[in-house]
């Protein structure tokens, strides 16, 4: 497994954020991690990519821990996050050539010119990252996110705010990704996770309420759609 989660919690003050949540996530699949609003899924994103630390339990990314052994986690992992903080004055090859720099990644332009055929970047790449659409800003993110070719990727809502033609080429991209890495993907488009994901996690109010196949769960709820579990079991 290359993520392990155990009795994971954190408290914000006297708000608790994740209530002792335990799961795993191997490669090969893309995990959905779903939850409505306020439900803790960007605490545990920022937690796995050792942005914040849990107030109690464990996470480990490939046997390395998420506070003890920060650097070589941040080494496996690629994160995009919901606001994701880019270089307004840069251009794209700018930007990807310092992030490459602090990867330290060899032969930077192979492997920029490669990311930024992935996603989709090369029409817009003349152009400063502030002057992007808001969609064009999100594969940026993306681009860094991958540019170091991690083993786990966590995107969290990677596709908010994107049309639905870039939809497309996003979510393939995620799923392609998927085949051979391990990613979890946060997101509120239910269709994104029948398209993407194979493996799904509901939390509400800090709680796991579901961890699932797609499959499994259709079948323990007499095939209703995902909109309707996941309105039951969030309520
Ligand atoms: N820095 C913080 N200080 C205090 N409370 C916080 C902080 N960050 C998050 N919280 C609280 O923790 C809870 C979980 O928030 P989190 O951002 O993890 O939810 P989420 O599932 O990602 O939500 P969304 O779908 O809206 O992005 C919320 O009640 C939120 O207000």
């Amino acid at each position: 497994m290359s993520i392990q989660v155990q009795n994971l919690s954190k408290t914000y003050g006297t708000q608790k954020a994740i209530d002792a949540i335990s799961f795993s996530a191997e490669p090969g699949k893309v995990l959905g991690f779903l939850g409505p609003n306020g439900a803790g899924k960007s605490t545990t994103m920022k937690i796995l990519t050792c942005f914040i630390p849990q107030t109690s339990g464990t996470a480990t990314v490939n046997g390395f821990d998420t506070v003890k052994e920060a650097l070589q986690v941040r080494q496996q992992i690629g994160y995009l996050p919901e606001s994701n903080a880019l270089y307004p004055d840069l251009y794209i090859k700018e930007a990807l050539t310092f992030i490459a720099s602090v990867h330290k990644i060899h032969h930077p332009e192979k492997r920029i010119a490669e990311v930024i055929e992935e996603t989709g970047l090369g029409p817009e790449q003349q152009k400063k990252i502030g002057q992007l659409s808001k969609g064009y800003k999100q594969r940026v993110g993306l681009a860094q996110a991958i540019l170091h070719n991690p083993q786990v990727l966590i995107l969290d809502e990677p596709t908010s705010g994107l049309d639905p033609n870039q939809l497309i080429g996003i979510r393939a991209l995620i799923k392609e990704l998927g085949k051979t890495k391990t990613v979890i993907l946060s997101t509120h488009i239910m269709q994104e996770v029948e398209a993407v994901c194979d493996q799904v996690i509901i939390i509400n109010k800090g709680k796991i309420v579901a961890n699932e196949t797609l499959a499994q769960l259709h079948q323990q709820h007499q095939n209703q759609s995902l909109e309707q579990i996941f309105i039951k079991l969030t309520h």
